[in-house]
């Protein structure tokens, strides 16, 4: 879907992109890097808007440089900042951006009824966009994005300025543009965990160079934590405590499941080979307990790129911001 080789993009004081090299499959690709890592760039050159400074691209097989015309039309693009007119309706403006697209005015406002039901806004359709709330202004840009049915959209930071829920809705919206309607997907964001269930394949830049481009099961990889959770039983009134209390017994470190809700009943352990399994089930039938879970421990794509001893190596935005879905430069 995306190709590209030894992409750079110099400004006089600042190289955006560096001989950036990478190529993008059919599905949901996150674009991830810290602001200003060069992900609006990259979008601009692949929409043939800005002309890289060497190197080379092609969208949907079509080269940047001069197929710009052509990609636009296959290609939606949802715009980092706010763009939208405030005086007209949602529905004014999907169906103008239709319009601009080529479509005739019939088959123009069918499918912006049709996106924007997809969108969520199909009720608030006919109020203007200047009493819009913020998810609901990110929800018209995809939608003018989507309106004339691209193979592939362009999403730039889709979840900027939304609270939790509102981001959760706009991942679920965005998975769902793919496998409701097969259009393919690379979606910006500053935020490397919020793309681990949203996409199939992330790609991280840094100071406009790749860092790494993987599935996002490469990057979600198993550890050798096992987690496991026991009942109670009326000899062991604290299951958990008893379990920890045999497994030290016979040297096995444990600890607790961290800050989620219920995670004071799981048991962590480092599994020292298949073995360990073995170790498990009889500790927990010696005690007369239920095994309620037993269960490998995934990476978090999040703790690829924060290892615990190179904090200052972190190029992405804290934890606590990925929590809050706050940044810390908001723009
Ligand atoms: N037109 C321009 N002229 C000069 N410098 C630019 C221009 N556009 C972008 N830059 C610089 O290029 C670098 C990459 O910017 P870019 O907007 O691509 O980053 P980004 O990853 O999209 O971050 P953000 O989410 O903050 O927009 C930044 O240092 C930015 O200041």
């Amino acid at each position: 879907m995306i190709a590209t080789e030894s992409l750079s993009k110099r400004f006089p004081r600042v190289t955006a992109l560096d001989r950036l090299t990478m190529d993008i499959g059919p599905g949901v690709t996150g674009l991830v890097g810290a602001n200003g890592a060069g992900k609006s760039t990259m979008i601009k050159i692949l929409l043939g808007l800005s002309p890289a400074t060497e190197g080379r691209a092609e969208v949907l097989g079509l080269d940047v440089a001069t197929k710009g015309a052509a990609i636009r039309e296959r290609v939606g693009y949802m715009p980092e900042h706010d763009c939208l007119p405030p005086d007209v309706s949602a529905t004014e403006f999907v169906v103008h951006m239709a319009r601009m697209s080529g479509l005739p005015p019939t088959a123009a406002r069918e499918r912006t009824a049709d996106t924007l039901r997809h969108v969520g806004l199909y009720e608030e359709r006919y109020r203007p966009i200047g009493g819009y709330s913020t998810g609901m202004k990110q929800r018209v840009k995809l939608a003018q994005a989507l309106v004339h049915d691209p193979q592939l959209v362009f999403l730039d930071e889709p979840t900027n300025g939304l609270d939790p829920v509102g981001r959760d809705d706009m991942l679920d919206l965005i998975r769902r543009v793919h496998t409701d309607f097969g259009i393919s997907v690379l979606v910006t964001s500053h935020l490397l965990g919020e793309l681990e269930r949203t996409c199939d394949h992330v790609v991280v830049i840094d100071g406009g160079k790749l860092l790494r481009s993987s599935s996002t099961t490469d990057f979600t990889q198993n550890t050798a934590v096992l987690a496991i959770e026991v009942t109670d039983s009326d000899e062991h009134p604290d299951g958990t405590s008893a379990l920890r209390a045999a497994f030290e017994e016979r040297g096995i470190e444990t600890s607790t499941g961290g800050e989620l809700p219920g995670a004071g009943h799981t048991v962590l352990i480092t599994a020292q080979g298949e073995e360990t399994y073995d170790i498990v089930r009889d500790v927990v039938a010696d005690l007369g307990l239920g095994l309620v879970r037993m269960e490998q421990r995934r990476h978090h794509i999040a703790e690829v790129f924060r290892p615990a001893d190179e904090p200052r190596q972190q190029p992405f935005a804290s934890a606590a911001a990925q929590q809050t879905g706050g940044r810390s430069d908001d723009h």
